[in-house]
């Protein structure tokens, strides 16, 4: 028999509730179901609840309501029961945010809500004040470390801001179609206005993070909203400046395993430096009787990922 685990974890994505009938996806091909997602993640949390031990957190990881809820006014009332659904855990759920929490929310009624699980900050901390990055320990020698795919971007901030300046421009570069959300024609196609990419600040905050990782023997678990390697995602749903991330991580040691969401079909890869790119199946595209969320047990040399309904099991070796 297995050893018990040193701690585990649940971790889902891409809920995208809204009461309203299915519908499909932007190339009319996958069915959304966006009001039964809301009874998937109560099944997820039931499942989660009843495990022994207990799990440590949950990882939710973007997309926790869908963009339908801003066009119909539903927004607060939709978050509202998606939080209920996670408050009957007992553990901290540590939340990614992704383009539907944008379609929704300005950043500033974000760092407001229930989905800002940013701990209280400190000087080490990223220096924007609405960046949701942040690192936390949940056993030792291990770490998790949040990332905040949108931080470029020109969802969520006012025209006027700085940053969102800064996003539109590179977009621009990069994307010279009239629709931004188009990636027809591109030869970097994941520089659409869906996704969004780091900014300097929170990289070098994320490289010191590792650094330090490094030096006391901890092993680290990432997460953010969009994937980070091609071979764990189609190429149109990456991080603007992926390979920014990608290169802080390789030139640390520590890092074990990347988490997203976003591409609803999943994916995985382990890299060519040996870190493991989980992009989870999205519970907005799962059929009402599947579901798409697993919990992650996590030993001294690898986490065993036990997946329902279409999320498969997998071992991680680290
Ligand atoms: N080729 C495309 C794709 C999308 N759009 C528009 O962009 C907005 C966001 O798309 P949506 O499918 O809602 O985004 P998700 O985060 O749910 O899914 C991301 C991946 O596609 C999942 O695999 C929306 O307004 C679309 O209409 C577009 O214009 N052109």
């Amino acid at each position: 028999m297995e050893a018990a685990p040193l701690f585990s974890f649940g971790v889902i994505a891409d809920i995208q509730y809204a009461d309203a009938e299915d519908g499909y996806d932007f190339g009319g091909l996958r069915r959304r179901y966006y009001r039964q997602s809301l009874n998937l993640l109560r099944d997820a949390v039931e499942a989660w609840a009843a495990e022994r031990p207990p799990l440590a957190f949950v990882l939710q990881l973007g997309d926790s309501i869908d963009g339908l809820n801003a066009r119909s006014g539903e927004a607060e009332g939709a978050l509202e029961q998606v939080l209920a659904a996670l408050g009957r855990l007992p553990v901290p759920v540590h939340h990614a945010w992704g383009n539907h929490e944008f379609y929704n929310f300005s950043r500033a009624r974000l760092v407001r809500s229930g989905l800002n699980s940013h701990p209280a900050r400190d000087m080490a901390d990223p220096p924007a004040g609405d960046c949701q990055a942040y690192d936390f320990s949940p056993a030792a020698q291990f770490r998790i470390v949040v990332l905040d795919a949108y931080d470029l971007s020109i969802l969520g901030r006012e025209p006027d801001n700085p940053r969102y300046q800064e996003s539109l421009q590179l977009l621009q570069e990069k994307n010279p179609n009239d629709n931004l959300n188009s990636p027809t024609g591109l030869k970097e196609p994941q520089f659409v206005e869906f996704n969004g990419g780091f900014s300097q600040a929170q990289l070098d905050w994320f490289n010191e993070v590792l650094k330090f990782s490094d030096e006391n023997q901890e092993k680290v678990v990432v997460m953010g909203h969009l994937p980070i390697h091609p071979d764990a995602s189609d190429r149109v749903c990456l991080a603007w400046n992926y390979e920014d991330a990608l290169s802080v991580i390789h030139s640390h040691q520590c890092v074990v395993c990347f988490l997203a969401g976003h591409l609803h079909d999943g994916g995985y890869c382990l890299d060519s430096h040996g870190v493991h790119h989980l992009t989870l199946e999205g519970v907005i595209e799962t059929p009402p009787e599947s579901n798409a969320f697993g919990t992650i047990y996590v030993y001294e040399d690898k986490m065993i990922l036990k997946g329902r309904g279409r999320i498969s099991d997998r071992v991680m070796h680290f």
